[in-house]
């Protein structure tokens, strides 16, 4: 099933990628959830993963994008949440891996480390692809709980 419901949050150095992805995913036809932030004043980018987080547990959204200046931080903070699978990614080969071997529920961008085309390509190819399946990638997502 292709995602149609997409969550989407940044912290500060993030909200402007942001905007340029909420514009080309509505384009696109999907329906965007806008977490926030939207503007230049900074904020701590736990509460926007876990907006993106809350959203994708109960249901609103099938999947999640999320940017900060490098991605870590919002990557490593969206995965302290159970049932998400945040991957941080940097081109459309590592967008692809995501899905086909790891289910990625939520892609982590850095909006000072790649620019907004490759940004725009890896959430496109993100939300295009689907788990490979398959006994040893199913074995090994069901270890991380
Ligand atoms: O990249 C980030 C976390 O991994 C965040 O975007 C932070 O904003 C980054 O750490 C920089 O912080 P600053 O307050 O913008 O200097």
């Amino acid at each position: 099933m292709t995602a149609r419901t997409v969550a989407l949050a940044s912290d500060h150095a993030g909200y402007e990628l942001k905007a340029q992805i909420a514009a080309s995913l509505t384009g696109a036809g999907y329906t965007v959830l806008d977490f926030g932030t939207n503007g230049p004043e900074s904020v701590d980018y736990p509460d926007f993963a876990a907006a993106v987080a809350a959203a994708i547990t109960d249901g609103r959204a099938e999947r999640g994008v999320l940017v900060c200046g490098s991605g870590i931080g919002i990557s490593i903070a969206a995965n302290r949440h159970p049932g998400i699978r945040a991957a941080l990614v940097h081109d459309v080969t590592t967008a692809r891996l995501s899905r086909e071997h790891n289910d990625a529920n939520v892609i982590a961008l850095g909006a000072r480390i790649i620019g907004a085309e490759i940004a725009k390509d890896c959430v496109n190819t993100f939300l295009a692809t689907e788990f490979e399946g398959g006994e040893r990638h199913s074995r090994r997502i069901a270890k991380m709980g």
